[in-house]
This record gives structure tokens, sequence and C-alpha cells, in this order.
């Protein structure tokens, strides 16, 4: 259901809250009032000249209790009424993250990291100020306004009131004027500050890169340029702001201009008394404040109505991938039977098909390799298969359920998928291997690692399975990472395991022992393994070699070699390379014994 807003639903949720809020408001703001009243009978009484001195200290009293009358209630009412809106922010902040956790990785892709964080940050912080100062000064200046108004009218002087306040709705006008202009100026701002927080946060994750290409002085500008663009956003802003604020209090000014020139000759003619003029004078300035907020607050307003707009635009994006209709709860377990179906898959904005009429089983227990040119198509394929990306009713099937029928928890509870880009949390090495809804005991993490050949590498480390992993896992080699990773889809025992060329950065040594690990672990469960070594991939049931997104050949590896197709071409390739560097080795090893030699005869 399409969500409409935000505010609305806080206040509605939060009625009686707000009644009892503005109650303590009301009985504050009442206070308030008492003392332009107990200011005018003084002055009279002082102006009579009948002032006793218990009169003076009865005055005083009154003045006191109604400060402290005044204090008590309006820090009541305050920390009653921000609470609520600490309460709303934190709510939204928390659907906010629940729904982006419904989103597809495809919503992911198109957006900067820069943007969803002014999201969570900025947008959401507008939205706690319109409910915090927002509601606060629009009911503390509503009421003001029609109760002094009331009193400056039945104590003093009507026509008085009427003249004093002639000029304020031009406050109104000003503000709907410059309405348009600093909300327009405020998304302006908040595009900026997002822009930056991108360029942060791509400096910061491509440090390395920017260093080894000695790129710092080309980013320093980039991000000179970003950080003016937020300085000069921002001046805009805060110009238009205080012009507003310049142009409102000019009215306000020119409203006790009127009050003293025209309340001084009604008080030189008597229409009204000195008292009453002092008293007349006080009520103005205490409206003063709250209608020059008011005026504050509508700004506030327009800002939190761009906030809301955009926050509403998220939480209506429908995810993509969810349960789908045809799901069946029932189904708990996959066995991991495979078969794809004539499979043709384009991913969304995308010219091209990434896969094209796709045809393969995989059996239950059975392993597959994928192979193939970069682009063909063998991270797509498997992507699918965890619906990372929705393939068509009726493509793809598991256990012969169209994927479409298996709850998504299912599906990936039980396929362990090691991803190419090998992500680590900024967690314990621990807290990374054991990623899953299920706990884990130390023996079971241990295992995993020791299946992965990272364990040794682990008990290396100062504090071991509790050694911190710096950001995306940063302080470990690209080898370990990748081994980390293993062992994080290992420990869960998944029905299917699918290595997205995850042995590429380790030796063939290691990666041998990997594979001979994972024969245990993958007795009678599915592996599907991608790969651009040979080594990695040969003792696979199967191979398919992948070209533009098609299979174009298939079979074992002396199958696959016998075609000589590209599979053998590739074959031969890689043992030419290897061939290469065992006779550069040997050349070296020649080169420094006769050194040795050369060195040792001298
Ligand atoms: N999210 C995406 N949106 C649009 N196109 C994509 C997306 N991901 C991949 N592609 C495109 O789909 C095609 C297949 O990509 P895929 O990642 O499956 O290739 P691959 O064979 O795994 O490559 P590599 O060996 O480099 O990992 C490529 O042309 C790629 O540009």
């Amino acid at each position: 259901m399409e969500r409409k807003n935000i505010f609305w639903d806080h206040i509605k949720a939060n009625r009686w809250p707000y009644v009892i809020g503005f109650a303590l408001l009301s009985i504050s703001s009442m206070l308030q009032l008492i003392i332009p009243w107990l200011l005018g009978r003084f002055t009279d009484s002082l102006q009579i000249g009948g002032l006793t001195y218990g009169q003076a200290v009865n005055f005083a009293v009154w003045m006191a209790s109604a400060g402290l009358g005044i204090a008590f209630f309006r820090s009541a009412s305050r920390i009653y009424m921000f609470r609520l809106s600490r309460q709303l922010e934190m709510r939204v902040r928390g659907e906010l993250f629940a729904h982006w956790e419904k989103l597809s990785a495809q919503y992911f892709n198109n957006r900067r990291i820069g943007d969803l964080m002014s999201h969570a940050i900025s947008d959401v912080g507008v939205i706690r100020e319109v409910t915090m100062q927002g509601y606060y000064n629009v009911m503390e200046a509503l009421f003001l306004i029609v109760v002094s108004v009331t009193a400056m009218v039945s104590f003093v002087n009507p026509w008085l009131t009427l003249l004093t306040m002639l000029p304020l709705p031009l406050l109104s006008l000003l503000a709907y004027r410059f309405n348009k202009q600093i909300m327009q100026q405020s998304a302006d701002m908040q595009a900026a500050i997002s822009d930056l927080t991108s360029r942060v946060q791509e400096f910061t994750a491509g440090i390395r890169v920017i260093k080894a290409f000695v790129q710092e002085q080309a980013v320093r500008k980039l991000f000179a340029q970003d950080n003016q663009h937020a300085v000069n956003m921002n001046r805009r802003f805060v110009r238009s702001n205080s012009l507003f604020g310049a142009l409102s209090a000019g009215i306000v000014g020119f409203s006790f201009l009127v009050s003293v020139v025209v309340g001084g000759i009604m008080v030189l003619k008597d229409v009204i008394t000195l008292g009453e003029f002092v008293a007349f004078n006080t009520y103005l300035s205490l409206l003063m404040g709250p209608i020059e907020n008011l005026g504050k607050v509508v700004n506030l307003l327009q800002r939190g109505k761009a906030s809301e707009l955009r926050l509403l635009e998220i939480f209506n994006t429908q995810p993509d991938i969810v349960d789908d209709v045809i799901a069946k709860p029932e189904i708990d377990r996959i066995h991991g039977d495979i078969e794809i179906r004539n499979l043709t898959f384009a991913y969304p904005e995308a010219k091209r098909p990434a896969l094209r009429d796709i045809s393969l089983t995989i059996p239950k227990g059975s392993s597959l390799a994928i192979v193939g040119r970069v682009g063909s198509g063998k991270s797509t394929l498997v992507h699918l298969l965890v619906r990372l990306y929705n393939p068509p009713r009726g493509t793809v099937f598991i256990d012969g359920h169209d994927i479409h029928e298996i709850p998504l928890k299912t599906l990936r509870g039980q396929i362990g998928i090691v991803p190419q880009d090998q992500f680590l949390f900024s967690s314990t090495i621990r807290d990374n291997i054991g990623f899953d809804p299920k706990p884990y005991s130390d023996e079971q993490v241990a295992e995993a690692a020791k299946i992965a050949q990272v364990y040794d590498n682990i008990v290396e480390f100062p504090h071991q399975f509790d050694t911190p992993l710096g950001e995306r896992g940063i302080s470990l080699s690209g080898g370990q990472r990748q081994r980390v990773s293993i062992a994080r889809a290992v420990i869960k025992k998944p029905s299917v395991l699918i290595f997205d060329d995850s042995l590429s950065a380790v030796d063939t040594i290691t990666e041998d022992r990997i594979l001979e690990g994972l024969k245990s672990v993958m007795n009678q469960r599915t592996t599907i393994i991608i790969g651009h070594r040979i080594s990695s991939v040969q003792h696979a049931d199967r191979i398919i070699v992948m070209d533009e997104g098609r299979i174009v050949e298939q079979g074992n590896h002396e199958q696959l070699l016998a075609l000589n197709g590209i599979y053998a071409d590739m074959y031969h390739k890689q043992l030419l390379d290897q061939e290469a560097e065992r006779q550069d080795v040997k050349t070296r090893r020649q080169g420094s014994s006769v050194l040795l030699q050369g060195g040792t005869g001298a």
C-alpha cells in the first residue's frame, strides 16, 4: 500500500501525547500573559503614587511565581514534546533501514552511497526538527497570538490592537514569496552534501588505487570543487533565509513603531492609562518572538515537506525481489537438483540479454564448472540461482520446483555463495565466518576455516579468531579474504555451494587443498565453480564454456580437450604460460648460481 505521509501519521498515532504537550504549553503561555497585566497594574499604581511597600513586595512575589511557573511548564512541555520527535526520528530511520533491506541489489547498483546516507541522516534529521522546533513553535505562536490579541483587545484598546496588527499579515505574504525558493535551495544544498559524502566515500574506498596511480592532486581538486559547491549552495540558502529573517524583523519593528506612536498619543489624550500602554507593549513583545519564529517555521516546514517527499519515494519503492505469489511456504528444504530451461535474461535497462537460451541440468551432488571470457554471463547465471535478479518464470527449477515457488528464505538459506566481491564486515574473523542466522560453535568456525585453508593464517594472528578486520576486511591479504569468504559459505553446509571466481587469489597448491577439503563437505551436495584457471575447474563432473551469454561447449575435461575449441585453447595457453613461468624461474636460478660462483671464485 502506498504510504502518503509521515508527519500526519505521526500526529494521528500520538494525538493524546500531543494533547498533553499542548496543555502543558498552554499553561506556560497563560502564565506568560500574567506578566504584562501585572506590569500594567504596577505602573498605574506607581503613577497614582499610592503604592505601599507591602504592595510592591506583593507584585514582586506574583512576578517571581509566574516566572517559576513559566519555567516549569515550558520545560515540561518541551521535554514531553521533544521526546515524541526523537521517537519519530528513531522509528523513521529504523523503517528506512528495514525497507532498504527488502530492496534488490539493482536498486543499490543505481544509487550513490552519499545519497543514501543523506536520506538516513539529513532527511530524517529534518523530519525530527519539524516535529521538534516546528510543531512547538507553531503551537506556541498560535496560542499566544489568540490569547494575547484577546487580552490586548479586552484589557487595553481594540483600535490600537487593530493598527499594530495590520502590518503582520505581510509576514504570511513574505513567507509565501520565499517558500518555493527556499525549498529548492534546501534541496540543492542537500544534493551538494550528498555529492560531497559520495566523494569522501569513494576516496576512502579507493585510497590504494589513488596512491598507486599518484592521483592525490587530481582527487583533491575534485574534492575542492565539490566542497566549494556545497559551501556555495549553503551560502545561497543562508542568504535567502537571512533576507527573509531581516524583512520579517522589519515588519515586526514597524508594528512596534505603530504601537509606540499611536499608543503614546492615546496616553497623552487619556484614552488609555500609562499602565495599559506598558501592558500593551509587553503583550506585543511577547507576541513578536513567536510571530517571527512562525516565519522561520514556514521555512522549516518547507524543508520538512521536501525531506518527507524524498523519504516517501523510498518507502514507496516496491521491492522487486520478494516471495512470488506462487511461492509455496511448505518448501523448506532444497536438495540441489538444478535444471535450467531455455533461459534468456536481460538486466533491467540493458539493451542486450546477458544470457541467451541456456539449457542445463546439474544433478544433485554433482559438480559443474563454468568458464568463459569476461562478461560472458557466468556470474549472471549464478546470481539468478539465488534470485539476486529474477529469472523469467518457467526457466529455472530446483528439485523440480520453479525457483519462484521456493520461498526466498529457503532458497538463500540453503545455497551458499562465495561472491566474486568477497566483502567482509568490520567485525571479527569469527563473526565474518559465522555470518548466518544460525549460531555456530567455535569448533564449527575452526572446521570451516580449516576446509577453506585459512586456519593456519588465522591462528598466527595475535587475537586469532577474535582479530578485528578493518572496513571491508582490508587488514587481510586478497587470498586470505577469499578464503574467509569460502569458510563463510562452507560453514552453512548448504545443499548447493557456488564459487564465483573464488579461487583466483590462491596458489594452485592451496587451491587443490581447498577443493580436496570440500569433497567431504560437498559429498551428496551440488557444487558450481566459476573459474578462469583450468586447474580449478578440470576435475568437475561437467564443464560448460560460455561466450556472449551462450553455452558454446560442454563436457568433461577430456571431452572438451578433444573438441579442440575455446576450452582446449585456454588449456594450451595456460600450459604455455606455466611453462614460460617455469623457464623464467629456472633461468633466474641459474643466473644467481653463476653470480654466486663468480663471487666465490674472485
Ligand atoms: N547489474 C547489471 N546491470 C546491467 N548489466 C550488467 C549487470 N551486471 C552485469 N551486467 C552485464 O552482463 C554481462 C554479463 O556479466 P557477468 O558479470 O555475468 O559476466 P562474467 O562472465 O561473470 O564476467 P567476469 O568473468 O568478468 O566475472 C556483461 O555484459 C555485463 O556488463
